[in-house]
């Protein structure tokens, strides 16, 4: 058998991506013809367990060599942007632009939907609940740098359920307009990264200034017009500004993930994986903390965390956030949170949600 010389392969490949643009096409007409029959019924054009479902069959039947990994993120751009055909879909997100939280929402919607910055943590509930988003992405927990103290607040006065969690895996990069490390005469940055790449800029960068700034995003925007600055900022943030990468991956801590949460009007549906998020505040009575805790020890069901924070309106009173591992429909967690109400001053569900892996 003679063998196959390049310009042969690349044209097999040509023939298979036609082949496979004409099936995307296909594909995304049978969207369309959903997207009417959800129209006809007032049904919800988002079913992220439908999307799931799609993500698990075809990472399951997988043979390779084409990386499973791959397979997802393939089929969230695929699924992203049929979806964009039914209906277009609006994502508010704690802005500005090139920020983690841009991305962990970019990783989790895909590009096709429209992805909205916002100043504030406040103000993308505000678009969730006044309808101008259909779901709202924010920080809640960093692995180096813990709890965002800001977004549990929020569902003390909200409504909005938790449909989602992103676990995002956080990389720091030097950035620059030259792209010269000998040309860097001051480093901005947010004070977080800052924190977490201080080993790294006194090896090597000792004698350089360091400012810190509102945002990533920012030292970014100020180092696009400056060529004696660099940013500490995300990889996105440097094609975003047109920088160029002076080191990258520079953080201390490896394993540096952050956690956001997904918010929106409704419950989400049963996975089979389900974390359960509850927030609640107890009567200031000896042995609380304990009672507390026993209607989910006897049941045997696995807390993943606990935090508690002042309820500001009362000195010394606290609101306590819990996560466990279930869907609030699984009969024993239904009982347990029932069996916590009768030692509670209130009890409030903020959301089941597939368990991000
Ligand atoms: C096509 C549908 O609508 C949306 C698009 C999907 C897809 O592209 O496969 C899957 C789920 C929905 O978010 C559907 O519900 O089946």
């Amino acid at each position: 058998m003679t063998k196959k010389t390049l310009a042969d392969l690349r044209k097999e490949i040509d023939t298979l991506d036609d082949r496979l643009l004409e099936l995307l096409n296909e594909r995304a007409s049978r969207v369309i013809e959903v997207g009417r029959l959800k129209a006809g019924s007032k049904s919800d054009f988002h079913v992220p367990s439908r999307e799931r479902e799609i993500y698990e069959r075809l990472q399951g039947q997988n043979s390779g060599p084409f990386p499973n990994e791959a397979v997802k993120s393939v089929f969230r751009e695929i699924i992203s942007a049929s979806l964009a055909l039914e209906a277009p879909m609006k994502v508010a997100f704690f802005g500005p632009k090139a920020t983690f939280t841009h991305m962990a929402t970019m990783q989790h919607f895909g590009l096709s939907a429209e992805l909205v910055p916002q100043k504030s943590i406040p103000a993308v509930f505000e678009e969730v609940e006044k309808g101008r988003a259909l779901y709202g992405v924010i920080p809640v927990e960093n692995s180096t740098e813990g709890m965002v103290s800001h977004t549990l607040d929020m569902f003390m006065d909200s409504e909005l359920k938790i449909n989602a969690e992103i676990l995002h895996e956080i990389h720091h990069y030097l950035l620059s307009r030259t792209g010269r490390i000998e040309d860097i005469k001051k480093v901005c940055s947010h004070q977080q990264p800052i924190a977490q790449c201080r080993n790294w800029l006194a090896e090597n960068l000792p004698n350089v200034p360091v400012v810190d700034v509102a945002s990533t995003a920012v030292a970014a925007q100020i180092v696009s017009e400056d060529y004696t600055a660099a940013a500490i900022a995300s990889e996105l943030a440097a094609s975003m500004y047109d920088l160029k990468i002076v080191r990258e991956r520079i953080e201390d801590q490896v394993n540096n993930f952050t956690r956001f949460l997904v918010i929106g009007k409704k419950m989400a549906e049963k996975s089979g994986d389900d974390k359960t998020s509850l927030m609640f505040s107890v009567k200031d009575e000896v042995g609380i903390l304990y009672h507390m805790l026993e209607p989910f020890a006897k049941r045997g069901i696995n807390l993943s965390k606990i935090e508690s924070r002042p309820l500001k309106k009362k000195a010394w009173e606290y609101i306590f956030f819990l996560d466990l591992m279930g869907h609030i429909s699984d009969p024993a967690i239904a009982a347990a949170v029932q069996e916590l109400k009768s030692c509670c001053q209130f009890v409030k569900v903020l959301g089941s949600y597939p368990r991000a892996k």
